[in-house]
């Protein structure tokens, strides 16, 4: 990608992205960096076929398209530095295909974060919003990645989504954003996911924001719905990167640069807090409370 100095593989660069996704691992014990190409041939789809991975590779600037194993706060992790979008061209089902594989590795949490805009009036950018819960537009057009015939070994047909975003992480992430002293920027709220990648015109905004949304991007939700499937235990952090223009006299201009701006420069903060979150994590199995949400 354009950025490759910024992205230096180093497993803290991991997380100073405001678009990476992190999962919990039980059973990965080596350090070392790789690309996404592995993350490729764990695929059940067949999708090391060459001409299929040449398809498959991140296209979105400021994406680094890495996959990092090591060690946060003493817990195996491994770490996606930058996901597939439906905006990218696959269907949505394969952009989630990355939660199943850490699934299968035995991730039994997925910490997923984003670059969104804020609709809330009370938000400002730099804020970071803990995921509450989420407005899955594409799921109301019938566009889910559960659809097709259903894998009973990831999950039953069924599931219940009024859990999604797990009420003890999201309790965690607030006392770790206390202790760090970020109190004053973390928010809490609704995050609502369109497809991308045109932004919002002033009538979706305020549509979205009428219907409980206090932020929207284009990712996430989907991920989570394949995380709740399988039975993964899902905090959301959701990095307010601009303010969605609501307004006819508004002269401003949603654009690309501003969102990676504000991940630079909310970076280090995004990280503290994920470190710090992920220190106070229980494995489940310890926890019947957790164990039982899953
Ligand atoms: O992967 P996320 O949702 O964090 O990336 C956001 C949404 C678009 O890909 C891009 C818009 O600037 O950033
Ligand atoms: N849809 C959408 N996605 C975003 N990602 C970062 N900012 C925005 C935004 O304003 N709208």
């Amino acid at each position: 990608t354009s950025d490759s100095k910024e992205n230096k593989p180093d497993s803290s660069a991991a997380l100073t992205e405001t678009s990476d996704f992190i999962v919990g691992s039980r059973e990965i014990h080596l350090i070392s960096i790789v690309d996404v190409d592995l993350l490729l041939k764990l695929s059940p789809n067949g999708l090391n076929n060459p001409q299929w991975r040449r398809l498959y590779t991140l296209q979105v600037p400021g994406h680094a398209g890495r996959l990092v194993f090591g060690l946060l706060s003493g817990k195996e992790v491994v770490c996606m530095q930058g996901r597939f979008h439906t905006y990218e061209g696959y269907p949505i089902s394969t952009c989630a295909m990355p939660v199943r594989v850490f699934h299968l590795m035995g991730a039994h949490t997925l910490i997923v974060t984003n670059a969104s805009g804020g609709l809330n009036p009370a938000f400002n950018v730099g804020d970071i919003m803990i995921i509450k819960d989420q407005l899955y537009f594409p799921g109301f057009a019938g566009d889910n990645p559960l659809r097709g015939i259903n894998d009973e070994r990831f999950g039953p047909r069924f599931i219940a989504m009024s859990n999604a975003y797990d009420a003890k992480m999201r309790k965690l992430t607030h006392q770790a954003a206390k202790e760090l002293g970020h109190e004053k920027f973390m928010r809490e709220g609704v995050y609502c996911m369109l497809g991308g990648p045109s932004f919002e015109t002033i009538a979706e905004a305020r549509m979205l924001r009428l219907l409980g949304g206090d932020a929207c991007g284009m990712s996430t939700c989907h991920e989570v719905i394949v995380a709740r499937h399988c039975g993964m235990r899902v905090l959301g952090i959701s990095l307010i990167t601009n303010m969605v223009v609501m307004d006819y006299d508004e002269v401003r201009l949603a654009n690309h640069e501003e969102v990676l701006e504000t991940g630079r420069k909310r970076g280090r903060d995004m990280q503290s807090l994920v470190l710090n979150t992920v220190q106070q994590i229980e494995d489940p199995e310890d926890d019947d409370e957790l164990s039982a949400a899953v």
